[in-house]
């Protein structure tokens, strides 16, 4: 017997990384092949974006995706998340060249409030939320504060990204098949200041770290590679990432719905404390999944330089959280 449809809701549907993954959710990628999905479709309420929408849609169509059950178009939060199971908050206003990241705080601190509200509201009391749209970390922060109705653990922020960016660079230092890499994490906040930690991994049971065995490297050139990772790819393309952010979006909410069968995963998380990050901090973790679940891998060694960089990523982020404390 086929399973029933669950409800996919994702904001910025006719944007970049929109365009990137709604093809991808109804192909099944995210929720598995034997999963149907309905979309529904959050643009702002503007003709371009609404007739853009309509021709995203269109395509979607003309997919003809077995496991697509439906798909409709909004213009209103509420509307669009009502009773949705996966909510994607991709919608904000990206980052262009030369702009910092603190300057989209107050911009977008205003689309995360509503859009908070709005899942108070209409989602599915167990909806998984992941956001995206940046600053990614402190718009969860705020979605999470304006829906007192959900469970807090409800509501995430993309690192993934991060994470396998830093696969990437080590597989391309170490030789290891990118696959092969495990117990990799980033640390903190989806910016530059992030810390991504190959301490503990791994590939076919062997360090990683007495593989490359070069602090220097790894402090002059895999972390600040890897934190300006986005810059690059804007400097390079003119535009912020998209495939590969819509990529690590379908990892993400993949490993969360389905399970990470043990391994490690970097996802964006209210903290509870754990690490010493005060709680409801939205901080890059590393986790492993299960049933619907994410689990914080407790007990790792934090040295001095680790303990440094958490500092760092954590400071920054308890400064945009007081940026916004007002509007919340
Ligand atoms: N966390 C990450 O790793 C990561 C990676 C890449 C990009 N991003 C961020 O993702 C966001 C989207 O990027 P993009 O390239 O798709 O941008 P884009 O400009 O191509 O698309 C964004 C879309 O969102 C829509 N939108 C804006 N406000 C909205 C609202 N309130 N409700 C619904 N829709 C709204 C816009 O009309 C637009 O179509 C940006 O903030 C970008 O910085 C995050
Ligand atoms: O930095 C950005 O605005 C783009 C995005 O967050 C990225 O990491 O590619």
């Amino acid at each position: 017997m086929s399973k029933k449809p669950v409800r996919v809701a994702v904001t910025g549907a006719a944007g970049q990384i929109g365009y990137a993954i709604l093809f991808r959710i109804a192909a099944g990628e995210m929720l598995g092949k034997d999963q149907p999905v309905i979309l529904q479709l959050l643009e702002i309420p503007d003709e371009k974006a609404q007739k853009a929408l309509k021709g995203v849609m269109m395509e979607l169509q003309d997919c003809a995706f077995p496991l697509l059950a439906g798909m409709e178009a909004y213009a209103d939060p509420v509307a669009a998340f009502k009773d949705t199971d996966y909510a994607l908050l991709v919608g904000a206003r990206p980052r262009g060249p030369g702009m910092e990241r603190a300057d989209l705080l107050a911009a977008n601190a205003q689309i995360f409030t509503a859009q908070g509200k709005a899942l108070d509201k209409s989602a599915s009391r167990n909806v998984k939320v992941l956001v995206v749209g940046n600053p990614a970390n402190t718009n969860a922060y705020i979605a999470m504060k304006s829906a007192p109705s959900l469970p807090r653990e409800n509501f995430t922020a993309m690192l993934r990204l991060d994470h396998n960016r830093a696969a990437s660079q080590i597989a391309a230092k170490t030789g290891v098949a990118v696959g092969d890499i495990e117990k990799l994490t980033v640390w903190g906040n989806h910016s530059p200041s992030m810390y991504a930690d190959y301490r503990f991994a791994t590939a076919g049971g062997k360090s990683i770290k007495d593989m490359i065995n070069d602090q220097e490297w790894n402090a002059n050139t895999f972390l600040p590679t890897v934190g300006k990772r986005g810059a690059a790819i804007i400097e390079a393309r003119g535009l912020s990432s998209a495939a590969s952010a819509a990529n690590a979006a379908i990892d993400h909410m993949r490993d969360w719905a389905l399970g990470s069968n043990g391994k490690w995963v970097t996802m964006g998380i209210p903290s509870n404390g754990d690490y010493g990050i005060p709680k409801d901090i939205m901080f890059g973790f590393p986790v492993v999944t299960s049933n619907g679940k994410y689990e914080v891998v407790k007990g790792l060694d934090i040295d001095a330089f680790s303990q440094e960089r958490i500092n760092k990523t954590l400071k920054e982020l308890q400064e945009e959280q007081a940026g916004v404390a007002h509007l919340l």
